[in-house]
């Protein structure tokens, strides 16, 4: 089959364009991978996997944005996909022009995948969130649509964690101010109002990736260590968890956020919140800018009952660097700059070169795993399948990623339309109203390719299918 030249058009959502034609991969793809499934070995032969590709590769659109490290550029394009890497997000308008033409987009924390704009994501297959959060990306209608959404969970909760003991430093000494007064030829030699850390209580509110990893750097420092969440979590090292998020505000000298932006958390900490904090506490957001009340901060700083605050997240982000961060975007940013003891950085809390370049390489591999050979391990909205390789002693191997809606029936109506191939191995599971199904069929001929894939296409609970041979 790999000699074979393909014809096979975009409505079966095997590729971008309609007119395109599809060839075999080029034999420099079938390189001998390092990885083999335990199955060959077991059976004594050391089959060689079989790299599959949906396509020519070089069909696959590919589009960045929001300055993506360039070892996860690298990858995509090395894998022979045509990438265009944007260093800014982009308008609404714009990303829908863009949008329309690319079967994979990659992000970070500043675009906005609504619904509004998946709908015009025709040939989207994949979304790759170069972070850790996708509140930005609307991940049911995404799954709804059979486009599988990728993050990467953990690469950056370092970087977030020593950002802020930086920040607790920072604020308890006053230290923004008094370089921000000395740049401007003031010399102000101050102790009043400014405190070692140690023996302090930090309250950490969320205990997951990130704030866990804060609680062991703040008690090397000596800091007590305090966390509230949802869910029942052992505390490291003596960290202990308080019942309520009011027991944390009130034993707490600094509170950290470190949850992530949903209903529940949007102005987790507003006017009363600030009321419950101690006298002369401080204030950190790395989470999401709507986690926080920013008037009521403002307030809070204004009447001292906050001494100080580190924010480094905010409703509305400008797009790109250079771009000015004022009242347009939100029309309490003048007020704000105004404040003592503020530390304002522009969402830099995963931005450091190991977090990135770490994120570029998970974040591309998971989608070129999920492109080439439809495996969703680690996928958000999706559930998670993935199947041992195809090899190359099974001839005319085909791949079938079949995602439906997780009606009933559904199995023994995939299994009808395979019928008449052997089904080698197979794969399922659901995950809320969708299902991912993925199946290895052995000798199948080119010209059969097209109609499975159209039969799987016309059952009733289909919403989308991709055929990787
Ligand atoms: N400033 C920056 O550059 C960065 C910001 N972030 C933000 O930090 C957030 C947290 O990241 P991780 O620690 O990796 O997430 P995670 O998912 O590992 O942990 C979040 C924790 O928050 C808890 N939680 C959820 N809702 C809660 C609520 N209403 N009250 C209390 N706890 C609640 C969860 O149970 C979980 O333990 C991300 O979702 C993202 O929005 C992440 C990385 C970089
Ligand atoms: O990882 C996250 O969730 C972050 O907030 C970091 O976002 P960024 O990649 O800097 O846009």
């Amino acid at each position: 089959m790999s000699n074979l030249s393909r014809q096979v058009s975009n409505s079966l959502n095997l590729s971008t364009s309609p007119n395109l034609s599809f060839h075999s991969p080029p034999t420099s793809f079938r390189q001998p991978p390092s990885f083999q499934s335990s199955a060959s070995y077991s059976a004594g032969v050391a089959a060689i996997a079989k790299q599959l590709k949906p396509f020519d590769t070089k069909d696959v659109k590919v589009l960045l944005l929001e300055n993506v490290n360039q070892a996860g550029v690298n990858i995509l394009k090395e894998q022979g996909y045509q990438v265009e890497a944007i260093k800014s997000s982009l308008p609404e308008d714009q990303l829908i022009e863009k949008i329309r033409d690319v079967q994979v987009i990659g992000i970070r924390s500043k675009t906005k995948l609504t619904e509004r704009v998946l709908q015009e994501a025709k040939n989207l297959i994949v979304i790759g969130c170069f972070c850790i959060g996708t509140n930005q990306v609307d991940l049911k209608y995404a799954a709804s649509q059979g486009i599988a959404v990728f993050n990467s969970p953990f690469s950056n909760s370092r970087s977030v964690a020593e950002l802020v003991i930086a920040e607790v430093i920072a604020l308890a000494r006053q230290l923004a101010d008094r370089s921000m007064e000395l740049h401007n030829g003031v010399w102000n030699k101050v102790s009043k109002g400014c405190w070692e850390v140690r023996g302090k209580t930090l309250g950490i509110v969320g205990y997951g990736h990130i704030g866990s990893q804060l609680s062991v750097l703040a008690e090397a420092m000596g800091m007590e260590v305090i966390y509230y969440d949802v869910v029942t979590l052992m505390g490291l090292g003596t960290a202990k968890q308080v019942h309520s998020l009011d027991d944390l505000l009130d034993q707490s000298d600094f509170v950290t956020l470190h949850v992530p932006e949903t209903a529940d958390t949007k102005n987790l900490i507003g006017k009363e919140q600030f009321e419950k904090m101690k006298n002369g506490s401080y204030l950190i957001n790395n989470a999401r800018g709507k986690v926080v009340d920013i008037p009521a901060l403002i307030e809070a700083m204004r009447s001292g009952k906050i001494a100080g605050a580190a924010i480094d997240v905010f409703p509305n982000e400008p797009a790109g660097n250079g771009d000015y961060f004022n009242n347009e975007l939100n029309n309490w940013t003048k007020d704000l700059q105004g404040l003592k003891n503020l530390i304002l950085t522009p969402h830099i809390g995963g931005s450091t070169e190991e977090a990135q370049s770490a994120i570029g390489v998970e974040v591309s591999n998971a989608l070129v795993k999920y492109v080439n050979e439809g495996s969703t391990l680690g996928a958000v909205n999706m559930p998670e399948v993935q199947l041992r390789n195809l090899t190359l002693d099974e001839p005319n191997g085909v791949r079938v990623v079949f995602i439906h809606k997780n009606v009933p029936g559904v199995l023994r109506q995939v299994n009808g339309v395979l019928l008449n191939h052997n089904i080698v191995k197979q794969s399922s599971d659901s995950r809320g109203d969708i299902a991912y199904l993925m199946a290895d069929v052995s000798d199948v001929k080119e010209e059969e390719i097209r109609n499975l894939f159209q039969s799987l296409e016309e059952l009733p609970s289909s919403l989308r299918t991709r055929m990787l041979y």
